[in-house]
């Protein structure tokens, strides 16, 4: 690989985080190097490109006409970067995909035929695959040429067993790809590495990790592998996030859908835009709104949150025959004492305690001194996991998986 910087885009349900890295040559080939973050915010309008760390702070706010905006807006930052970089040394642009199903189980660089593969996916994350297609199809057409990889959330759960992945339905549709694959998984990817670094001797045991954001769910790990999650099929399942559902019993889709009448865009708006803390409290899908609240339904919402939060660990403990550590990250995990510790009164009866000063503090070792169990607070990073992944897609490593026959295209 010849170039020196790459540019990393995590596609979530709203926004894109964007990494820029520098490519520094390590004993161990290209090693990632962080220069630069920023956003693109899908719900503002006019949309809006933010560079917030870096040589040169900018924001790009464009009125293109629709359709437009995006190659637009990803343009002129292009351009604003090459004042600071020599983009000719850009080697390539690393995405995160949110669901590789069975056909991807390990980073590409993106061709026609990964490219229509990963499109043939989006039924199954209409929030979320759609967003990252957009990005890879405008940079194909303002730099036609430039390398492209793909990242994908699902790979990380490839250790997972059968029966862990096995819904209790039919076993043609498990055979038709209708089972449980996870998500997150380039943050749990992250977090078991850091873990490793910072504390191996928790790494190498049972830990659940806790991943709570707009979109939230729980792995938990056996010696960094991941073993079970809580999101299954879709990014709907597992754990209550800020405006999707979790787990919902079937029966209540049944009866939305026949004896109520409602359509199916009319459910799936409900269950992707509509739930969660939003739909709880009624108020807002942001926890920090809700943790200032004093209303009832808020209080209601976080502590729904923190009882499934909590259920989930229990769950997962169960897989992996006991719990040793439990890891919380991304915005909830990583920045709200009030909610690790309302999770963690739930989980008192496994011998979980917190540090009332170091949870205040957002400390990495936050469990007090007679706690049976870990517990720990780690700031995720899966830009710096894409960029890494890009490095090893590009080197040659990672190819699609062919045994899939799950939906066709
Ligand atoms: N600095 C912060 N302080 C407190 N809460 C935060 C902070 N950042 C994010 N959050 C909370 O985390 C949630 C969003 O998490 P985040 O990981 O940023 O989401 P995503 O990447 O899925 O969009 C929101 O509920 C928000 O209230
Ligand atoms: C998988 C998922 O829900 O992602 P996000 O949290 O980025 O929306
Ligand atoms: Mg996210």
């Amino acid at each position: 690989m010849d170039g020196k910087l790459l540019v990393t885009f995590n596609a979530g349900s709203s926004t894109v985080k964007i990494g820029l890295f520098a490519l520094d040559a390590g004993a161990d080939g290209l090693r990632p190097r962080r220069i630069g973050k920023g956003m693109i915010d899908f719900r503002r309008a006019p949309l809006r490109f933010e560079l917030t760390e870096g040589p040169d702070h900018f924001d790009i706010e464009l009125a293109a006409p629709a359709g437009e905006e995006l190659d637009e807006v990803l343009s002129e930052a292009f351009s604003r970067l090459s004042w600071h970089f020599d983009l000719d040394a850009l080697a390539a642009v690393g995405h995160r995909v949110v669901h590789g199903a069975g056909l991807f189980t390990a980073p590409v660089v993106i061709d026609a035929a990964a490219l229509a593969r990963i499109d043939s996916l989006t039924p199954l994350a209409p929030l979320h695959q759609p967003q990252a297609l957009k990005l890879v199809r405008a940079i194909a057409r303002l730099r036609p040429g430039l390398r492209q990889t793909a990242s994908f959330d699902t790979a990380f759960h490839a250790t997972n067993a059968d029966l862990t992945r096995r819904f209790a339905l039919p076993r043609a549709l498990h055979d038709a790809g209708v089972r449980r694959y996870g998500f997150h998984g380039l943050s749990y990817a992250f977090i078991a590495g850091e873990l490793t670094r910072r504390r191996p001797d928790v790494a190498a045991g049972r830990v659940v990790a806790a991943h709570l954001g707009s979109g939230a769910s729980l792995c938990v790990m056996e010696n960094g592998l991941s073993r079970d999650s809580s999101m299954s099929f879709s990014t709907l399942d597992g754990v209550p996030m800020a405006t999707r559902c979790g787990a919902l019993d079937p029966g209540a889709l049944l009866y939305l859908l026949g004896q109520k009448g409602q359509g199916l865009p009319q459910v799936e708006d409900l269950l992707y835009h509509r739930s969660g803390l939003l739909g709880v409290s009624g108020i807002s899908a942001d926890s920090r709104d809700l943790l200032a609240s004093d209303r009832a339904e808020a209080r209601e919402a976080l502590e729904l949150f923190a009882l499934r939060v909590a259920g989930e660990a229990a769950r997962l403990a169960t897989t992996a025959g006991g719990v040793d550590a439990l890891v919380f990250t991304a915005g909830i995990g990583e920045h709200q004492p009030q909610m690790r510790a309302m999770i963690c009164e739930r989980l008192a009866w496994l011998g979980v305690r917190l540090d009332v000063e170091k949870n205040a503090a957002n400390a990495f070792d936050i469990a007090s001194a007679d706690s049976q169990r870990g517990v720990f607070v780690l700031a995720t990073d899966e830009e710096q996991v894409i960029a890494r992944e890009a490095v090893a897609a590009l080197a040659g490593a990672g190819s699609p998986s062919p045994e899939w026959n799950g939906p066709a295209p």
